[in-house]
Protein backbone atom coordinates (compact mmCIF):
# COMPACT_ATOMS: atom_id res chain seq x y z
CA UNK A 1 0.00 0.00 0.00
CA UNK A 2 1.42 3.35 -0.82
CA UNK A 3 1.76 6.20 1.77
CA UNK A 4 -1.54 7.94 0.19
CA UNK A 5 -3.57 5.23 0.34
CA UNK A 6 -2.35 4.49 3.70
CA UNK A 7 -2.90 8.52 5.04
CA UNK A 8 -6.45 8.11 3.25
CA UNK A 9 -7.17 5.09 5.03
CA UNK A 10 -6.48 6.84 8.40
CA UNK A 11 -8.56 9.57 7.61
CA UNK A 12 -11.25 6.88 7.09
CA UNK A 13 -10.82 5.63 10.64
CA UNK A 14 -11.02 8.78 11.54
CA UNK A 15 -13.71 9.93 10.19
CA UNK A 16 -15.80 6.95 11.49
CA UNK A 17 -14.73 7.21 15.06
CA UNK A 18 -16.83 9.33 17.35
CA UNK A 19 -15.50 12.18 19.33
CA UNK A 20 -15.54 11.65 23.12
CA UNK A 21 -13.10 11.77 25.71
CA UNK A 22 -12.67 7.69 25.35
CA UNK A 23 -11.34 8.13 22.52
CA UNK A 24 -9.41 11.07 22.36
CA UNK A 25 -6.48 9.16 23.11
CA UNK A 26 -6.72 6.72 20.11
CA UNK A 27 -7.94 10.26 17.49
CA UNK A 28 -4.64 11.73 18.79
CA UNK A 29 -2.48 8.49 17.95
CA UNK A 30 -4.03 8.51 14.41
CA UNK A 31 -3.19 12.57 13.82
CA UNK A 32 0.47 11.35 14.55
CA UNK A 33 0.44 8.96 12.50
CA UNK A 34 -1.27 11.11 9.47
CA UNK A 35 2.00 13.68 10.31
CA UNK A 36 4.31 11.02 10.15
CA UNK A 37 3.12 9.77 6.56
CA UNK A 38 3.01 13.13 5.03
CA UNK A 39 6.11 13.88 6.44
CA UNK A 40 7.33 11.07 4.67
CA UNK A 41 5.90 11.85 1.21
CA UNK A 42 7.46 15.31 1.21
CA UNK A 43 10.94 13.53 1.26
CA UNK A 44 11.92 13.32 -2.42
CA UNK A 45 12.11 10.02 -4.12
CA UNK A 46 15.03 8.20 -4.34
CA UNK A 47 17.02 8.39 -6.70
CA UNK A 48 15.66 11.70 -7.88
CA UNK A 49 17.74 15.23 -7.56
CA UNK A 50 14.72 16.35 -5.89
CA UNK A 51 14.87 18.96 -8.78
CA UNK A 52 10.85 20.04 -9.48
CA UNK A 53 10.54 20.24 -12.96
CA UNK A 54 11.36 23.95 -14.76
CA UNK A 55 9.32 25.41 -11.40
CA UNK A 56 12.68 26.49 -9.96
CA UNK A 57 13.45 29.91 -10.70
CA UNK A 58 16.30 31.77 -8.90
CA UNK A 59 15.39 33.91 -5.94
CA UNK A 60 15.60 37.85 -6.53
CA UNK A 61 15.32 41.08 -4.78
CA UNK A 62 14.50 41.89 -1.75
CA UNK A 63 11.83 38.92 -1.21
CA UNK A 64 9.78 36.48 -2.78
CA UNK A 65 6.23 36.53 -3.15
CA UNK A 66 3.47 33.37 -4.64
CA UNK A 67 0.44 33.66 -6.37
CA UNK A 68 -1.69 30.59 -5.19
CA UNK A 69 -4.68 29.47 -5.91
CA UNK A 70 -7.42 27.49 -7.82
CA UNK A 71 -7.31 27.79 -11.80
CA UNK A 72 -8.71 31.12 -13.66
CA UNK A 73 -9.35 33.49 -10.24
CA UNK A 74 -7.00 35.59 -11.85
CA UNK A 75 -3.20 35.17 -10.44
CA UNK A 76 -1.89 35.89 -14.67
CA UNK A 77 -3.79 38.43 -14.96
CA UNK A 78 -2.62 40.14 -11.62
CA UNK A 79 1.68 39.19 -12.08
CA UNK A 80 0.99 41.22 -15.71
CA UNK A 81 -0.58 44.43 -13.61
CA UNK A 82 1.90 44.10 -11.14
CA UNK A 83 4.93 43.35 -12.89
CA UNK A 84 4.34 44.52 -16.16
CA UNK A 85 5.67 40.75 -17.03
CA UNK A 86 3.42 39.19 -19.34
CA UNK A 87 1.86 36.38 -17.96
CA UNK A 88 -0.88 34.70 -20.24
CA UNK A 89 -4.37 34.74 -19.22
CA UNK A 90 -7.09 33.19 -20.67
CA UNK A 91 -11.12 32.09 -19.05
CA UNK A 92 -9.66 28.11 -19.45
CA UNK A 93 -8.64 26.52 -16.47
CA UNK A 94 -4.52 25.91 -16.32
CA UNK A 95 -3.18 28.45 -18.70
CA UNK A 96 -0.36 28.88 -16.63
CA UNK A 97 1.71 25.94 -16.49
CA UNK A 98 4.86 26.71 -14.83
CA UNK A 99 6.60 29.31 -12.57
CA UNK A 100 6.45 32.89 -13.90
CA UNK A 101 8.68 35.63 -12.41
CA UNK A 102 8.37 39.21 -12.17
CA UNK A 103 9.51 42.39 -10.27
CA UNK A 104 7.35 44.53 -8.14
CA UNK A 105 9.07 47.92 -7.41
CA UNK A 106 7.65 49.33 -4.30
CA UNK A 107 9.38 51.74 -1.81
CA UNK A 108 12.75 51.51 -3.10
CA UNK A 109 12.68 47.66 -2.55
CA UNK A 110 12.28 44.75 -5.43
CA UNK A 111 9.66 42.09 -4.77
CA UNK A 112 10.05 39.30 -6.52
CA UNK A 113 6.46 37.88 -7.28
CA UNK A 114 5.94 34.11 -8.92
CA UNK A 115 2.60 33.61 -11.02
CA UNK A 116 2.08 29.94 -10.71
CA UNK A 117 -0.49 26.97 -11.93
CA UNK A 118 -3.51 26.77 -10.42
CA UNK A 119 -3.65 24.33 -7.58
CA UNK A 120 -7.13 21.96 -6.95
CA UNK A 121 -8.24 19.69 -4.38
CA UNK A 122 -5.71 16.90 -3.31
CA UNK A 123 -2.42 19.47 -4.53
CA UNK A 124 -0.35 18.30 -1.61
CA UNK A 125 -0.97 14.41 -2.80
CA UNK A 126 0.41 15.26 -6.26
CA UNK A 127 -2.90 16.25 -8.32
CA UNK A 128 -2.00 18.30 -11.23
CA UNK A 129 1.65 19.81 -10.57
CA UNK A 130 0.44 20.80 -6.81
CA UNK A 131 3.51 19.28 -5.28
CA UNK A 132 5.74 21.73 -7.15
CA UNK A 133 3.47 24.79 -6.98
CA UNK A 134 3.41 24.37 -2.85
CA UNK A 135 7.24 23.54 -2.99
CA UNK A 136 7.88 27.37 -4.36
CA UNK A 137 4.95 28.38 -1.86
CA UNK A 138 7.03 26.75 0.81
CA UNK A 139 10.51 29.33 -0.82
CA UNK A 140 8.57 32.50 -0.40
CA UNK A 141 8.38 35.29 2.14
CA UNK A 142 4.70 35.33 2.03
CA UNK A 143 1.58 33.82 0.06
CA UNK A 144 -0.89 35.74 -1.68
CA UNK A 145 -3.63 33.81 -1.70
CA UNK A 146 -5.73 34.45 -4.57
CA UNK A 147 -9.34 33.62 -4.84
CA UNK A 148 -12.47 34.25 -7.15
CA UNK A 149 -14.85 36.08 -4.80
CA UNK A 150 -17.90 35.32 -6.78
CA UNK A 151 -17.04 31.57 -6.43
CA UNK A 152 -17.43 29.43 -3.38
CA UNK A 153 -15.69 30.80 0.13
CA UNK A 154 -14.98 26.44 0.72
CA UNK A 155 -12.12 27.11 -1.24
CA UNK A 156 -10.01 29.52 1.11
CA UNK A 157 -10.63 26.33 3.28
CA UNK A 158 -9.66 23.74 0.76
CA UNK A 159 -6.20 25.28 0.12
CA UNK A 160 -5.03 26.30 3.42
CA UNK A 161 -5.93 22.35 4.01
CA UNK A 162 -3.60 21.52 1.09
CA UNK A 163 -0.93 23.92 2.32
CA UNK A 164 -1.40 22.74 5.81
CA UNK A 165 -0.73 18.84 4.75
CA UNK A 166 2.47 20.00 3.76
CA UNK A 167 3.62 21.67 6.98
CA UNK A 168 2.76 25.11 6.51
CA UNK A 169 1.23 27.10 8.48
CA UNK A 170 -0.72 30.72 7.67
CA UNK A 171 -0.89 33.39 9.74
CA UNK A 172 -0.18 31.33 12.68
CA UNK A 173 2.77 31.75 15.31
CA UNK A 174 4.54 28.88 16.07
CA UNK A 175 2.80 27.06 19.41
CA UNK A 176 4.47 27.45 22.80
CA UNK A 177 5.44 24.53 23.59
CA UNK A 178 9.23 23.40 24.66
CA UNK A 179 10.23 20.56 23.71
CA UNK A 180 13.75 18.74 23.83
CA UNK A 181 15.04 15.21 23.58
CA UNK A 182 17.21 13.88 26.12
CA UNK A 183 19.20 10.27 26.18
CA UNK A 184 17.82 9.47 29.36
CA UNK A 185 15.11 10.32 32.29
CA UNK A 186 12.01 9.40 31.05
CA UNK A 187 9.46 12.05 30.02
CA UNK A 188 8.91 14.96 31.73
CA UNK A 189 5.53 16.86 31.18
CA UNK A 190 4.98 19.84 32.90
CA UNK A 191 2.94 23.11 32.30
CA UNK A 192 2.81 26.47 33.18
CA UNK A 193 -1.53 26.61 32.02
CA UNK A 194 -4.29 24.85 32.72
CA UNK A 195 -4.42 22.74 29.88
CA UNK A 196 -7.73 21.99 28.31
CA UNK A 197 -6.97 19.45 25.36
CA UNK A 198 -3.82 17.43 26.04
CA UNK A 199 -3.11 15.87 29.30
CA UNK A 200 0.30 13.66 30.60
CA UNK A 201 -1.19 10.19 29.29
CA UNK A 202 -1.95 12.08 25.48
CA UNK A 203 1.32 13.45 25.24
CA UNK A 204 2.62 10.04 26.51
CA UNK A 205 1.12 8.44 23.63
CA UNK A 206 1.67 10.91 21.11
CA UNK A 207 5.47 10.64 21.99
CA UNK A 208 5.15 6.66 22.17
CA UNK A 209 4.02 6.97 18.28
CA UNK A 210 7.29 8.92 17.38
CA UNK A 211 9.44 6.24 19.66
CA UNK A 212 10.27 8.78 21.68
CA UNK A 213 10.96 7.74 24.94
CA UNK A 214 13.28 10.38 27.14
CA UNK A 215 11.89 13.96 26.36
CA UNK A 216 11.08 17.49 28.30
CA UNK A 217 7.97 18.79 27.45
CA UNK A 218 6.73 22.26 28.43
CA UNK A 219 3.27 23.99 27.88
CA UNK A 220 2.93 27.61 27.78
CA UNK A 221 -0.27 27.65 26.50
CA UNK A 222 -3.12 25.60 25.77
CA UNK A 223 -2.10 23.90 23.29
CA UNK A 224 -3.75 20.95 20.78
CA UNK A 225 -2.29 17.99 19.73
CA UNK A 226 -1.89 19.54 16.64
CA UNK A 227 0.30 21.84 17.78
CA UNK A 228 2.18 19.07 19.74
CA UNK A 229 2.74 17.35 16.55
CA UNK A 230 3.36 20.30 14.96
CA UNK A 231 6.43 20.88 17.67
CA UNK A 232 7.91 17.48 17.51
CA UNK A 233 7.57 17.07 13.87
CA UNK A 234 9.43 20.33 13.54
CA UNK A 235 9.46 21.21 10.22
CA UNK A 236 6.47 23.40 10.01
CA UNK A 237 6.84 26.69 8.32
CA UNK A 238 5.15 29.81 9.68
CA UNK A 239 4.25 31.94 6.70
CA UNK A 240 1.85 35.30 6.83
CA UNK A 241 -0.66 34.84 3.82
CA UNK A 242 -2.67 37.16 2.13
CA UNK A 243 -6.50 36.43 1.16
CA UNK A 244 -7.28 38.76 -2.07
CA UNK A 245 -10.58 38.12 -3.43
CA UNK A 246 -10.48 39.07 -6.76
CA UNK A 247 -13.18 39.86 -9.63
CA UNK A 248 -15.18 42.15 -6.86
CA UNK A 249 -16.79 43.22 -10.02
CA UNK A 250 -19.04 40.60 -10.94
CA UNK A 251 -20.45 40.23 -6.91
CA UNK A 252 -23.06 42.84 -5.17
CA UNK A 253 -21.63 45.63 -2.55
CA UNK A 254 -23.07 43.24 0.39
CA UNK A 255 -20.67 40.36 -0.67
CA UNK A 256 -18.00 42.92 -0.97
CA UNK A 257 -18.03 44.44 2.26
CA UNK A 258 -18.50 40.81 3.69
CA UNK A 259 -15.22 40.14 2.06
CA UNK A 260 -13.63 42.75 3.06
CA UNK A 261 -14.44 42.44 6.50
CA UNK A 262 -12.65 39.10 7.10
CA UNK A 263 -9.15 38.95 8.92
CA UNK A 264 -6.10 38.93 6.65
CA UNK A 265 -8.24 39.64 3.25
CA UNK A 266 -8.17 42.38 0.80
CA UNK A 267 -10.83 42.89 -1.94
CA UNK A 268 -9.80 43.68 -5.76
CA UNK A 269 -10.88 43.59 -9.49
CA UNK A 270 -7.63 43.14 -12.33
CA UNK A 271 -10.30 44.27 -14.78
CA UNK A 272 -11.18 47.58 -13.58
CA UNK A 273 -7.69 47.73 -11.37
CA UNK A 274 -9.40 48.30 -7.90
CA UNK A 275 -7.79 48.54 -4.76
CA UNK A 276 -4.10 47.50 -6.37
CA UNK A 277 -2.94 49.98 -4.37
CA UNK A 278 -3.78 48.80 -1.29
CA UNK A 279 -2.82 45.20 -1.88
CA UNK A 280 0.75 46.40 -2.70
CA UNK A 281 0.84 48.03 0.29
CA UNK A 282 -0.14 45.42 2.75
CA UNK A 283 1.69 43.16 0.59
CA UNK A 284 4.61 45.35 2.05
CA UNK A 285 3.87 45.53 5.11
CA UNK A 286 3.72 41.89 6.15
CA UNK A 287 6.85 41.67 4.78
CA UNK A 288 8.42 42.76 7.67
CA UNK A 289 11.41 44.54 5.41
CA UNK A 290 13.95 47.14 6.96
CA UNK A 291 14.95 49.95 4.79
CA UNK A 292 18.00 51.21 6.25
CA UNK A 293 19.77 54.31 4.72
CA UNK A 294 23.47 54.45 5.62
CA UNK A 295 25.19 57.92 5.96
CA UNK A 296 28.99 58.19 4.72
CA UNK A 297 30.50 60.67 7.39
CA UNK A 298 30.13 64.56 6.60
CA UNK A 299 27.49 63.27 4.26
CA UNK A 300 24.40 63.21 3.22
CA UNK A 301 22.53 59.23 3.05
CA UNK A 302 21.62 58.46 -0.73
CA UNK A 303 17.80 58.27 0.62
CA UNK A 304 17.20 56.49 -2.76
CA UNK A 305 19.41 53.30 -2.07
CA UNK A 306 18.39 51.47 1.19
CA UNK A 307 20.24 48.55 2.85
CA UNK A 308 17.23 46.11 3.09
CA UNK A 309 17.02 43.64 5.95
CA UNK A 310 14.44 41.61 7.13
CA UNK A 311 13.40 40.01 10.32
CA UNK A 312 12.45 36.72 8.66
CA UNK A 313 15.86 37.01 6.59
CA UNK A 314 18.55 37.22 8.77
CA UNK A 315 17.53 39.90 11.09
CA UNK A 316 17.44 43.77 11.73
CA UNK A 317 20.08 44.51 14.03
CA UNK A 318 23.50 46.69 13.50
CA UNK A 319 25.19 44.22 13.27
CA UNK A 320 23.28 42.29 10.69
CA UNK A 321 23.40 45.76 8.61
CA UNK A 322 27.19 45.67 8.77
CA UNK A 323 27.43 41.93 7.46
CA UNK A 324 25.25 43.14 4.80
CA UNK A 325 27.53 46.23 3.85
CA UNK A 326 30.82 43.77 3.92
CA UNK A 327 31.59 40.76 5.61
CA UNK A 328 34.57 42.06 7.42
CA UNK A 329 33.30 45.07 8.64
CA UNK A 330 32.42 44.20 11.83
CA UNK A 331 35.79 44.18 13.38
CA UNK A 332 36.43 47.34 12.54
CA UNK A 333 33.27 49.33 13.84
CA UNK A 334 33.61 50.74 17.12
CA UNK A 335 29.80 51.55 17.28
CA UNK A 336 27.28 53.42 15.26
CA UNK A 337 25.13 56.12 15.20
CA UNK A 338 21.12 55.85 14.53
CA UNK A 339 19.01 58.42 13.83
CA UNK A 340 15.05 56.83 13.32
CA UNK A 341 12.40 55.28 15.23
CA UNK A 342 14.28 53.00 16.90
CA UNK A 343 16.61 55.50 18.12
CA UNK A 344 15.65 57.21 21.59
CA UNK A 345 17.07 60.38 20.76
CA UNK A 346 18.94 61.80 17.75
CA UNK A 347 21.21 60.55 17.29
CA UNK A 348 21.81 57.53 19.72
CA UNK A 349 25.15 55.78 20.06
CA UNK A 350 24.52 51.97 19.61
CA UNK A 351 26.13 48.50 19.56
CA UNK A 352 25.98 45.62 17.12
CA UNK A 353 23.01 44.58 19.13
CA UNK A 354 20.77 47.42 18.70
CA UNK A 355 17.74 46.57 16.82
CA UNK A 356 17.50 49.09 13.67
CA UNK A 357 13.31 49.77 12.31
CA UNK A 358 12.28 50.64 9.05
CA UNK A 359 14.08 53.95 7.62
CA UNK A 360 16.38 54.32 10.31
CA UNK A 361 19.51 56.30 9.06
CA UNK A 362 22.75 54.66 10.50
CA UNK A 363 26.32 56.14 10.08
CA UNK A 364 29.33 53.26 10.82
CA UNK A 365 31.71 55.08 13.28
CA UNK A 366 35.07 52.78 13.20
CA UNK A 367 37.74 52.21 14.92
CA UNK A 368 40.09 54.77 15.49
CA UNK A 369 37.78 57.36 12.86
CA UNK A 370 36.94 60.47 14.44
CA UNK A 371 33.05 60.94 13.91
CA UNK A 372 31.25 63.69 12.61
CA UNK A 373 29.38 63.76 16.70
CA UNK A 374 25.94 64.20 15.06
CA UNK A 375 26.30 67.53 13.81
CA UNK A 376 24.36 66.29 11.20
CA UNK A 377 20.92 67.04 9.73
CA UNK A 378 19.26 64.92 11.62
CA UNK A 379 20.46 66.11 15.22
CA UNK A 380 17.52 66.55 17.21
CA UNK A 381 17.12 66.58 21.18
CA UNK A 382 13.60 65.09 21.17
CA UNK A 383 13.29 61.89 23.45
CA UNK A 384 9.94 61.31 21.38
CA UNK A 385 11.17 58.60 18.48
CA UNK A 386 10.20 60.17 14.94
CA UNK A 387 10.52 58.99 11.42
CA UNK A 388 12.23 61.16 8.88
CA UNK A 389 10.15 62.77 7.07
CA UNK A 390 9.78 62.57 3.51
CA UNK A 391 11.04 66.64 3.48
CA UNK A 392 14.14 65.39 5.70
CA UNK A 393 14.78 62.85 2.97
CA UNK A 394 14.83 65.68 0.39
CA UNK A 395 16.26 68.19 2.27
CA UNK A 396 20.24 68.51 2.12
CA UNK A 397 22.20 67.34 5.14
CA UNK A 398 24.40 70.54 6.02
CA UNK A 399 27.56 68.33 7.23
N1 LIG B 1 -14.55 39.79 -14.16
C1 LIG B 1 -13.26 39.68 -13.94
N2 LIG B 1 -12.53 38.78 -14.62
C2 LIG B 1 -11.22 38.70 -14.37
C3 LIG B 1 -10.58 39.54 -13.42
N3 LIG B 1 -9.28 39.21 -13.37
C4 LIG B 1 -9.09 38.22 -14.26
N4 LIG B 1 -10.25 37.91 -14.88
C5 LIG B 1 -10.47 36.90 -15.93
O1 LIG B 1 -10.38 35.60 -15.36
C6 LIG B 1 -9.88 34.69 -16.35
C7 LIG B 1 -8.70 33.93 -15.79
O2 LIG B 1 -7.62 34.80 -15.62
P1 LIG B 1 -6.14 34.27 -15.50
O3 LIG B 1 -5.29 35.45 -15.16
O4 LIG B 1 -5.77 33.46 -16.67
O5 LIG B 1 -6.29 33.32 -14.23
P2 LIG B 1 -5.19 32.35 -13.58
O6 LIG B 1 -5.52 32.27 -12.14
O7 LIG B 1 -3.84 32.78 -13.96
O8 LIG B 1 -5.58 30.97 -14.30
P3 LIG B 1 -4.68 29.64 -14.50
O9 LIG B 1 -3.34 30.04 -14.96
O10 LIG B 1 -5.42 28.89 -15.53
O11 LIG B 1 -4.66 28.97 -13.17
C8 LIG B 1 -9.52 35.52 -17.57
O12 LIG B 1 -10.56 35.42 -18.51
C9 LIG B 1 -9.41 36.94 -17.01
O13 LIG B 1 -9.71 37.92 -17.97
C10 LIG B 1 -11.39 40.50 -12.72
O14 LIG B 1 -10.94 41.27 -11.88
N5 LIG B 1 -12.72 40.50 -13.03
K1 LIG C 1 -6.94 30.84 -16.77
MG1 LIG D 1 -2.39 31.76 -14.89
Amino acid sequence: MGIIEKIKEIEAEMARTQKNKATEYHLGQLKAKIAKLRTQLLEPPKGSSGAGDGFEVTKFGHGRVALIGFPSVGKSTLLTLLTGTHSEAASYEFTTLTCIPGIIHYKDTKIQLLDLPGIIEGAAEGKGRGRQVIAVAKSSDIVLMVLDASKSEGHRQILTRELEAVGLRLNKRPPQIYFKKKKTGGISFNSTVPLTHVDEKLCYQILHEYKIHNAEVLFREDATVDDLIDVIEGNRKYMKCVYVYNKIDVIGIDDVDRLARQPNSIVISCNLKLNLDRLLARMWEEMGLVRIYSKPQGQQPDFTDPVVLSSGRGGCTVEDFCNHIHRNLIKDVKYVLVWGTSARHYPQHCGLGHALQDEDVVQIVKKKEKEDGGRGRFKSHSNAPARISDREKKAPLKT
